[in-house]
């Protein structure tokens, strides 16, 4: 299977970095516009293949699409990442044109490769790269509910003094502080989580949740890498793997939840041809409320990318 990663900066070489020493792939093309830095990445990569024991061969390209063809799966992590202050739609009128022109590149080369999208504003990012693709949504998904649901998880496996292992969650709506944490479906080794836990210091954990991309933020001057480039690589092996993964995926919904032709996250099964089911839960009334009030937010962001020159 071979993978690229394009964007070898800081989530983009953690995925990288993953990908390899997993051996989720046994090829991984890095690709950057700065000359030299994703070969300089891949090769520090393939260097410490005798120390970890792997034989994913690992190669960096400066902006040579033609390195990158017949991938399977390509990630997309170019574009910047927020400084503090920002919000991540601040991003979009950077990371728009990148997006599009990265993915006008990866098709013209991989026509067959599913694409996951990491770059920010991720969920409308992902249908940036999804329009420009001209491919069908299965294949075309954006990362950003492992990453959140994965927050969660931590902070309440820190709380509760259990592992991070026996805590299954899942977060749904736009990766933004609107996003939707779920404590209804939060179980703690099959546990209802709020039969382990006071509804206070719960709340404060979906609260914590919801800003946990801005509080690294805050405490690095830029944002987060490891947990987001392994959220990303274990998309990557569910459908190089054909696992079949139930994660929370962003994906234009097409009726799904009520909603047409928003770009929301939403539990998916994921294999071998991509997004191969959404799963539509029975939300209840205040759920259903959070997930709207989401989809207001990403439509606004959407709108905006709709009317910028990069889409004339
Ligand atoms: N979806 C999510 O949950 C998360 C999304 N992100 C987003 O991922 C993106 C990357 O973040 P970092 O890796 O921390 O940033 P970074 O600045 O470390 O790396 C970005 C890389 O993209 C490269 N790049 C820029 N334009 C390019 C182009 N046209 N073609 C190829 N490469 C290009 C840059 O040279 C740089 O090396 C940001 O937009 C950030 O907001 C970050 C964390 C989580
Ligand atoms: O916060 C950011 O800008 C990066 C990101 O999406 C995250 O870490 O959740």
């Amino acid at each position: 299977m071979k993978v690229t990663v394009v964007g070898a900066g800081n989530v983009g070489a953690t995925c990288a970095d993953v990908l390899a020493y997993r051996e989720i792939a046994n090829e991984v093309v890095l690709v950057d516009i700065k000359e030299g830095f994703a070969e300089g990445k891949a090769l520090d990569i393939w260097q410490k293949s005798p120390i970890n024991l792997y034989d994913t061969r690992t190669t960096g390209v400066t902006n040579d699409y033609s390195k990158t063809a017949n991938s399977d799966v390509v990630v997309i992590t170019s574009g910047l990442p927020r400084k503090p202050g920002m919000t991540r739609d601040d991003l979009i009128s950077t990371n728009a044109g990148i997006v599009k022109s990265v993915t006008e590149n990866i098709v013209k080369y991989s026509p067959e490769a599913i694409i996951i999208v990491v770059s920010n504003p991720l969920d409308v990012m992902t249908y940036c790269a999804h329009i420009t693709s001209k491919m069908p949504r299965t294949k075309v998904m954006g990362m950003a509910g492992i990453l959140d649901t994965a927050r969660y998880r931590a902070f309440l496996a820190e709380e509760l003094n259990v592992s991070p292992k026996d805590i299954q969650a899942v977060l749904m709506g736009g990766h933004g502080d609107t996003m939707v944490p779920l404590p209804r479906y939060t179980t703690v080794g099959g546990i209802p989580v709020t039969e382990m836990i006071a509804e206070d210091k719960l709340n404060a954990i979906v609260e914590r949740t919801k800003n946990g991309g801005g509080e690294l933020v805050k405490l690095m001057g830029t944002s987060a890498w490891y947990a987001p480039g392994s959220a990303a690589a274990q998309m990557v092996e569910a459908i190089v793997r054909d696992q079949k993964r139930v994660f929370p995926v962003c994906i234009k919904l097409e009726g799904e939840y009520g909603i047409t032709g928003t770009y929301l996250g939403v539990p998916v099964v994921l294999g071998k041809n991509g997004v191969e089911k959404v799963i539509e839960l029975q939300l209840n009334e205040d759920e259903m409320a959070l997930l709207k009030a989401s989809e207001k937010a990403v439509r606004e962001v959407m709108d905006v990318l709709d009317n910028m020159p990069v889409n004339a």
